[in-house]
């Protein structure tokens, strides 16, 4: 099957982009795998399919997979990319400067900046509220389910691993995130977030120990994993993707980890999160819901072949 496709990517996290405003394209999961192969394919975090939306309300619908061809929920750098690829086609006016995105975890409003071209520069997406019940995270209930505001949530739960027991935070934001704070690991903090040639740096991989968690038994439907810490200058984080690996940057993760650093906390309600790949701002508002701004930015469009 022939393709045409655009690349797109919200802070390095990159994603192919195939308008099936027709419904007229089902992708394997091995069609996706090949598809976001980095040597043999056009190389991807994952794929997005533009899908026309059942929602009025909505301009189209956001079809998410993975790298590995699963499903996902929500994808935060996705959708920004997704409204980029709206607005620079003339699908949307790009004097509208907002619109609604069809997902599967519901419909996210989104302002965004078009520069002189009509081109979306940067958006906020309203990421709506985050998920906090374990069963609905989902993950398993455990021990140290605490009540915050009234609300029973898994916080800092201790889970032993080859490398050291790491303490996870877990939310939702349409898909499960476990949220792990360095902070209380002193100078591995800094490397882990240096460029150091230190050899605790070369034992503790994120994309290994993340992969770990990732699959851990607690976690029903597997975990996005997020390492971070609390700076000066606000959060920064490392993430191990599910379905995907390690990433440069994952908007959903970012928004992940404001929400259990305002619940445990380590930090206020709106911070910058600098991930490898540059810097999102996060915000969780007084109304619940968490909105996410940052860029997005098309590499090149193509015509490719799926088998
Ligand atoms: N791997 C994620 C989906 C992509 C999320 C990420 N790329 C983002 O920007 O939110 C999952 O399986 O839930």
């Amino acid at each position: 099957m022939e393709l045409e496709f655009a690349k797109l990517h919200g802070l390095g996290n990159d994603f192919v982009v195939v308008d099936d405003r027709a419904r007229a394209i089902e992708l394997t999961g091995a069609q996706v795998r090949r598809l976001c192969d980095r040597h043999i394919g056009v190389g991807a975090d994952g794929v997005i399919l533009v899908r026309p939306s059942d929602d009025p309300a909505c301009a189209a619908y956001m079809h998410y997979l993975n790298a590995d061809g699963t499903l996902a929920q929500m994808c935060g750098n996705g959708v920004r990319c997704f409204a980029k690829y709206l607005v620079d086609r003339g699908i949307v006016p790009s004097d509208a400067r907002e619109l609604v995105a069809g997902t599967l975890s519901g419909p996210k409003p989104i302002g965004f900046e078009a520069d002189g071209d009509g081109r979306l520069v940067r958006a906020t997406v309203d990421m709506g509220a985050p998920t906090l019940d374990p069963a609905a995270v989902p993950v398993r209930a455990a021990a140290n389910a605490v009540s915050a505001q009234g609300e029973e949530y898994v916080r800092d739960a201790p889970l032993a691993s080859p490398w050291g027991t790491f303490r996870f935070t877990c939310v939702s934001m349409g898909n499960p995130h476990a949220v792990c704070f360095v902070d209380d690991w002193g100078a591995l903090a800094d490397e882990l977030f240096a460029d150091s040639s230190d050899k605790r740096l070369a034992t503790f991989d994120v994309g290994r120990v993340g992969a770990f968690f990732e699959a851990h038994e607690l976690f029903p439907e597997k975990a996005n994993v997020e390492f971070a810490t609390v700076g000066p200058q606000g959060l920064a984080m490392r993430v191990h993707e599910r379905g995907c690996g390690e990433t440069l940057a994952c908007g959903t993760g970012a928004c992940a980890v404001q929400v259990a650093a305002s619940l445990t906390g380590r930090a206020g309600c709106e911070n910058d999160v600098e991930l490898r790949g540059g810097v999102l701002h996060i915000a969780w508002g007084d109304d619940g819901r968490v909105r996410m701004t940052g860029p997005a930015e098309e590499s090149f469009a193509g015509r490719t072949v799926v088998a």
